[in-house]
């Protein structure tokens, strides 16, 4: 990947479930260190297209390229090395509660190519610190109060350095000072370098902390940085 290149670029890309086109003709780029929100109704897109960026859906029609990897049309060997480059916060991807807090990093880590004790257990300090949790590394996730768990996964995402993360309403299930201080640890880490698109229904974050907007909105995707968007 170019130094300067975006982390995002969709030209004419439709988003499709099955059949259907949820998305059409979106046209966005991403750049470096961007942050963007991922706005719009219930059922209007916004889970689809996060899908399609980490090539869990497949691409309808268009050309996207993401931290570098063009996306497929149909499955792919590059997906897994798209993937290390992503940090993904889903709902779909949760922690697994059998296991602590390191074994849940140390499973990631070891899925994606570490080797070594040491290094592996210096990775999991690295991350826990970075998110304030420096002390959870022996926890298990029903330990931890529901903010807490949402920086373990966090943490997780931030294992392989991605250069974009991308988040599907991380403070959805948090209540208002929590989702704040969630909200304050992605805006850390922009500032430290890493892209972020994040899905949200929270106006209040959107007010807070002022950044572009992208709309799902009547299967179109619109811009803040190209028209207004009026927030209701
Ligand atoms: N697994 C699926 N199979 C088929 N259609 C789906 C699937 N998931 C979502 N859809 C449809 O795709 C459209 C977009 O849904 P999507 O989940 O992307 O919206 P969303 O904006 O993320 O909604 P929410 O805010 O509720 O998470 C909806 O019409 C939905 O019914």
């Amino acid at each position: 990947m170019q130094p300067s290149a975006p982390v995002i670029e969709l030209h004419d890309v439709y988003v499709m479930q099955d059949v259907n086109t949820v998305l059409q003709k979106v046209d966005f780029t991403l750049e470096k260190g961007e942050f963007a929100y991922l706005v719009g109704r219930t059922g209007s897109g916004k889970s689809s297209l996060l899908k399609t960026l980490y090539a869990d859906l497949p691409l309808g029609s268009g050309a996207a390229t993401v931290v570098g990897y063009a996306l497929p049309k149909l499955d792919n060997d590059n997906v897994p090395y798209l993937r290390r480059k992503l940090g993904i916060i889903f709902q779909d991807f949760q922690l697994l509660f059998d296991r602590s807090v390191a074994e849940n990093l140390t499973f990631v880590l070891k899925a994606t190519g570490w080797k070594g004790k040491a290094k592996i257990q210096q990775r999991i300090s690295e991350v826990l610190m970075r998110v304030g949790l420096a002390g959870a590394a022996g926890k298990m996730p029903h330990q931890l109060s529901g903010g807490e768990q949402q920086r373990v996964v966090i943490a997780r995402a931030l294992l392989n350095e991605p250069l974009l993360l991308l988040a599907d309403e991380p403070t959805g299930n948090l209540d208002p000072d929590v989702a704040d201080s969630i909200m304050r640890l992605f805006v850390e880490i922009n500032n430290a370098g890493t892209a972020v698109l994040m899905a949200t229904h929270n106006y209040q974050i959107i007010k807070q902390y002022p950044k572009r907007v992208l709309q799902c909105k009547d299967g179109q995707l619109l811009d803040s940085a190209r028209a207004g968007i009026e927030l209701s």
